[in-house]
């Protein structure tokens, strides 16, 4: 009998334990819910904390995305200023364009304005020179004229000017070739022929030495410097020729710096001209105050015509 009561005992433990089996199995279970909660849990919050970082990237992105619009509004703002420059180099340009054509536009205004200049001149001269007249180098040769020479500068086409009008002339060019000349006296007309005084002309003097009645020859007075090369050119001519006139215009005696007559004589050598040739000296000065050397002037004229006219004569 104890041994069913041990039995009995016996079936009791198992039951028992049984139910301390169930006991910690539910636990167990229980345990292992709440740890799959707390890793559910968990997994959210990464979930969360992930989708958080996709916002974040999100954010990024967009931030990215302004940056571009941003690059994008930078290119634009670049582009817009290249276009503005453009416009400001086109506009430069346009105005460079204006300022040139107003500055061409004022030279061709300036030009047009000094050639009318020049013709209202050349009208002038005209008027003054009606009462001369201009011969053509061919009925020249015909006759013989009466040679002006001289170096250039030395007064030649003012003292031609004073001859034939009685009046000085205002702005005299330099005479580039000939400068023909007709004066008409009480009785007789005389042409003259001046020859440019500048070196490139001087090489025509001797050609028309053979066709001179007589020979003006005009020197600068004041010009002292060059009367050696005056003397030099005058006897060179007057040596082809023994007995052609000379008359020699000791010219710009109005300048305090010229020579006497005198001194002229000397500077000129004008001693050794020869003594079959008929020579005279003018002290002589070509300007709008002077009233009383101009008066040589015509004296000299009138000698002029005189021996003009015993030349032709002769011839
Ligand atoms: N002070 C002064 N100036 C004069 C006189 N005669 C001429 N002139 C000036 O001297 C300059 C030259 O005169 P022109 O008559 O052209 O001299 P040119 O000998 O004909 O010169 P070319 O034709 O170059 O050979 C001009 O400016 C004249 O006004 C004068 O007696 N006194
Ligand atoms: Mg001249």
């Amino acid at each position: 009998m104890e041994k069913g009561k041990v039995k009995r005992e016996k079936g009791k433990e198992p039951e028992k334990e049984k139910i301390q089996q169930k006991e910690e199995r539910n636990k167990k279970k229980v345990e292992k819910e709440k740890i799959k909660e707390k890793e559910k849990g968990k997994e959210e919050k990464i979930k969360e904390k992930n989708g958080k970082e996709k916002t974040g990237k999100g954010k990024e992105e967009k931030i990215k995305e302004k940056n571009g619009k941003e690059k994008t509004g930078k290119g634009e703002e670049e582009k817009i200023k290249a276009k503005e420059k453009g416009k400001e180099e086109k506009i430069k340009e346009k105005e460079n364009g204006k300022e040139e054509k107003s500055k061409r536009n004022e030279d061709e205004k300036r030009q047009e304005r000094e050639t009318e200049k020049e013709k209202e001149q050349f009208k002038e001269k005209e008027k003054d020179n009606s009462t001369l007249i201009k011969i053509p180098l061919e009925p020249l040769e015909k006759n013989k004229q009466i040679l002006v020479l001289g170096l250039d500068g030395a007064g030649k086409t003012s003292i031609l000017h004073f001859l034939a009008l009685n009046r000085v002339q205002r702005s005299v060019a330099p005479t580039q070739g000939f400068n023909a000349v007709c004066i008409s006296t009480e009785d007789r007309q005389m042409e003259f022929l001046e020859i440019g005084g500048s070196e490139p002309f001087r090489s025509y003097w001797e050609m028309y030495l053979s066709r001179g009645l007589l020979l003006v020859f005009v020197v600068d007075s004041a010009d002292h410097k060059r009367l050696p090369e005056a003397k030099k050119y005058l006897h060179q001519l007057i040596g082809t020729n023994p007995v052609l006139p000379l008359v020699v215009f000791a010219n710009k005696q109005d300048l305090e710096a010229a020579y006497h007559i005198t001194d002229i004589h000397e500077a000129l050598a004008l001693s050794e001209v020869g003594n079959d040739r008929k020579m005279f000296l003018f002290g002589t000065q070509v300007t709008e105050d002077g009233s009383e050397i101009p008066s040589i002037i015509q004296d000299a004229r009138d000698l002029i015509a005189h021996l003009a006219a015993d030349m032709s004569d002769q011839a």
